[in-house]
């Protein structure tokens, strides 16, 4: 933020839409005019904004800027902007609402809005340090942010991060608060040799209610899950630490860029557990991977390795697991580096040309689980993936 606001930031500049645009060698002057005191105070108010560590949001952006105009110039005195003119009209009819108002008060109001958000912004970074990398999420959904990366990291690796109930929905409160956080992109990975053994296939047993209770409930929580996904706003990456299964897999087609360490593979059963394809699979895995590839993978299940998922586009690039952790984490650091709105606005654009049609996937690919879910081949499977354990 500091950065937007800097040298290059001044009141009269926003971003489309109502957001900050850089002017270069963008003056930051004060009216002569202005009274001493005032002035000082004003000038201070504007090297404050400066160095706000959080974005203060477009609304205020618009008041701030609308301030320092009413402050240097009195009421608006330039001709309506036509309404394509999306910035320059937002800005013109936020001056244009202060009337006339006098130019000390704008003065006054613009510095102690200045000093409020200063001290909101700097009580926010007074957080101990440590505190503010540890946010929400529980035992076995480990969320921590830093350096401008929100790390949503599978913590159940005596259960190779089998996903229950719970953890869905950890991992979609972990999302809406990572799109809302300060941080520039976002990474799901997982503890331990697994990455993600999939959906836990107790989560049959555990939901509550009858049969037709527990499918009503678990197409919700899943298609809820998903969408997640689909909506996400930022740039999300998966650092596939280990093997991956099922859900975990299928939703790869969702993620920004996917980086594997070599020893992981890609499984997806669906089929074997008397089930389908889910996390839009069935339309993303034919458009990644083409029609024959996609096939093999969702209805015979062929598991793939890290080269062959690269190869077939589900996987950005793959790494030595000896070096993976290091190489992958020094990468993610320099993309967390990226403009924040620029990198969200333009994760944006690309998803938004299909996610209309990603949701439609999702609900179908929804509908058609809970049918299979009251299947005897799904309730087979299911008996037998336990009772091969309590043999053992
Ligand atoms: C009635 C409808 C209700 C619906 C409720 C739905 C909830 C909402 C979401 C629904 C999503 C549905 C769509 C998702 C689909 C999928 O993800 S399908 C894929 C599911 N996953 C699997 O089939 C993998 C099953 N696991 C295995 O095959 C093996 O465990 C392994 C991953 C290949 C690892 O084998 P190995 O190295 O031999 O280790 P294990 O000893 O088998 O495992 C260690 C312990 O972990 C437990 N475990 C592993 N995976 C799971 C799992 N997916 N579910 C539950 N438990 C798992 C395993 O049982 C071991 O536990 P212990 O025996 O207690 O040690």
């Amino acid at each position: 933020m500091a950065k937007m606001l800097g040298a290059r930031w001044c009141p009269s500049a926003l971003r489309s839409p109502l957001q900050v645009i850089s002017f270069p060698a963008c003056q930051l002057h004060v009216s002569r005019r202005a009274k001493n005191a005032d002035q000082k105070e004003f000038e201070n108010a504007v090297t404050q904004l400066k160095l706000l560590k959080k974005d203060p949001g477009n609304e205020m952006k618009l008041k701030l800027y609308a301030l320092y105009k009413q402050a240097n110039e009195g009421p608006c005195n330039i001709p309506k902007p036509g309404v394509l003119n999306l910035i320059n009209k937002a800005k013109w009819d936020a001056w244009n609402a202060l009337g006339n108002l006098p130019k000390e008060t704008a003065r006054q109001n613009y510095v102690d809005l200045v000093t409020s958000l200063s001290s909101s912004s700097a009580s926010s970074s007074q957080v101990k340090p440590g505190a503010d990398k540890e946010q929400q999420g529980s035992e076995n959904v480990v969320v921590t942010s830093e350096d401008g990366i929100t790390k949503i990291m599978l913590n159940r690796p005596t259960k190779k991060n089998a996903i229950t109930t719970q953890m869905y929905q950890e991992i979609i409160l972990a999302l809406k608060a990572a799109s809302k956080d300060d941080s520039t992109i976002t990474v799901l990975t997982g503890n331990g040799d697994y990455y993600c053994s999939g959906n836990d296939l107790s989560n049959f047993n555990t939901l509550p209610g009858e049969i037709e209770e527990k499918v009503k409930s678990g197409g919700i929580l899943l298609r809820d899950f998903v969408a997640c996904f689909i909506d996400f706003p930022k740039p999300l990456i998966a650092v596939v630490n280990g093997p991956a299964v099922g859900i975990s897999v299928t939703i790869l087609g969702l993620f920004d860029a996917v980086y594997a360490s070599d020893k992981a593979t890609f499984h997806t059963p669906f089929t074997h557990l008397g089930q389908s394809p889910e996390g839009c699979s069935s339309y993303t895995f034919p458009k990644i991977m083409g029609l024959a590839k996609a096939k093999e993978m969702l209805i015979f299940g062929k598991k793939l390795t890290a080269g062959e998922a690269c190869a077939q586009g589900l996987v950005t690039e793959v790494f030595p697991d000896s070096t993976f952790q290091t190489e992958v984490w020094t990468r993610l650091k320099a993309y967390s580096k990226i403009p924040p709105n620029a990198g969200r606005i333009s994760k944006q654009i690309i998803r938004n040309w299909e996610k209309e049609k990603l949701h439609a996937v999702n609900a179908e690919e929804v509908r058609v689980l809970q049918e299979r879910w009251q299947s005897e081949e799904f309730l087979n499977a299911v008996m037998n993936f336990f009772s091969k354990r309590a043999k053992l």
